[in-house]
């Protein structure tokens, strides 16, 4: 009988979820000592009257999060996420992040010893406690190591398997090779580098960055206008990493996670999207959330919360004049037009 090293699974099934999943589910059978099933966890939902795991194991197709793009038969949807990750070596956590603790409290005491995980959220989570990441908040919970992997994805590109880069933040080399070779695909492109922190603040914070293209968009400001959000956005988010966490490298900033997140996420993505509908349509960011992304989450929404939460705690809402304009437009009904006036 075979016997495999690994086995992989997933944690959620949303755009992102789906779109990974593709790639694991082929990977796996590409690669030596991987164990072909891959379970993913699914938050059951009906369907026009049909499961939505049932959907996936039997039509290969996430049909609401990832639709038209065919799923490898070896990813199984399953709705109970500790069936999903009872028996699984490398647990891959692709949530949107405000789920991601409740997820973590199931799963104490109910994984394998020997597991690692990876995170692809791009999120922080904030308490009273204060700011973690959401790889610590996931490390602290189950006592794994984790990775995490950040980049210029937007999932609909990935999944149509345009070329893309992308970047792992990892602390086990051991397990960054491990990693490899699940996510690396020639459209595909994985670099790892040995900068958590780094990978993962940049990963966040692009989403409050993204926020701001929106408005410049929404106000029909240009191109340069854009472009200068863009920096500032690049510059605040490098600020807030080193400020927040030591060893931090520079280098990670012009990785795919960085610069190249940076620029996607500000042309194409559903936060900038949403943004610019809330300057055209006055309509509140959350009412528009429902109403253009069907189900799907905005992750720099509460990100720009968050952040703005642990900025005002610290009163260092000075050093971070573009994060706190950008919460202001979003929350307290300042007009877009300060995105600029406010610099
Ligand atoms: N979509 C992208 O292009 C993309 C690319 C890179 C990274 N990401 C990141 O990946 C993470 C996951 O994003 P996504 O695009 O897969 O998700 P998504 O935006 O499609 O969110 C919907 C998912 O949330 C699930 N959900 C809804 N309510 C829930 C609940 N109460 N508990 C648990 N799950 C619930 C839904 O079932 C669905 O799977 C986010 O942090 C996002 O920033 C997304
Ligand atoms: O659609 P967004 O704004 O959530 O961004 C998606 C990805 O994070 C882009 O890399």
């Amino acid at each position: 009988m075979t016997q495999y090293k690994e086995k992989a699974c997933l944690i959620g099934s949303g755009n992102w979820g789906s779109a990974i999943a593709k790639i694991v589910g082929r990977n796996v059978t590409e690669h030596d000592g991987f164990d072909r099933e891959v379970k993913m966890w699914v938050f059951e939902e009906m369907i026009n009257g049909e499961k939505l795991t049932e959907i996936i194991n039997t039509k290969h197709e996430n049909a609401k999060y990832l639709p038209n793009i065919k799923l490898p038969p070896n990813v199984k949807a399953v709705p109970d996420v500790v069936e999903t990750c009872h028996d699984a070596t490398v647990l891959i956590f692709v949530v949107p992040h405000q789920f991601v603790k409740g997820i973590c409290q199931k799963l104490v005491g109910r994984i394998r010893p020997d597991a690692r995980a990876i995170s692809l959220i791009k999120g922080v989570d904030v308490s009273a406690m204060g700011l973690t990441l959401v790889s610590d908040l996931i490390k602290q919970n189950l006592n794994v190591d984790v990775s995490v992997l950040m980049g210029a994805n937007i999932a609909n590109e990935v999944a149509a398997e345009n070329f893309c880069e992308t970047t792992i933040g990892y602390s086990d080399p051991d397990n960054a090779e491990v990693l490899k070779k699940l996510f690396h695909t020639p459209y595909f492109r994985v670099s790892t580098v040995p900068d958590v922190a780094g990978v993962e603040i940049c990963g966040a914070l692009k989403n409050i960055v993204a926020l701001g293209a929106g408005f410049v968009d929404g106000l029909r400001y240009g191109d340069n206008t854009k472009a200068a959000i863009i920096r500032l956005g690049l510059l605040e988010m490098k600020k807030f990493a080193k400020m927040f966490y030591s060893g931090v490298r520079d280098e990670t900033f012009l990785e795919s996670c960085g610069v190249a997140d940076l620029i996607t996420t500000c042309s194409g993505g559903r936060n900038r999207r949403v943004a610019e509908a809330m300057v055209t349509t006055g309509k509140p960011l959350d009412v528009l959330e429902k109403e253009m992304l069907n189900g799907q989450k905005l992750q720099g929404t509460l990100t720009a919360k968050e952040v703005y939460e642990i900025l005002s705690r610290q009163n260092l809402t000075h050093e971070f004049p573009l994060f706190t304009v950008i919460y202001r437009i979003s929350f307290e009904s300042l007009p877009a037009s300060h995105i600029v006036r406010d610099l």
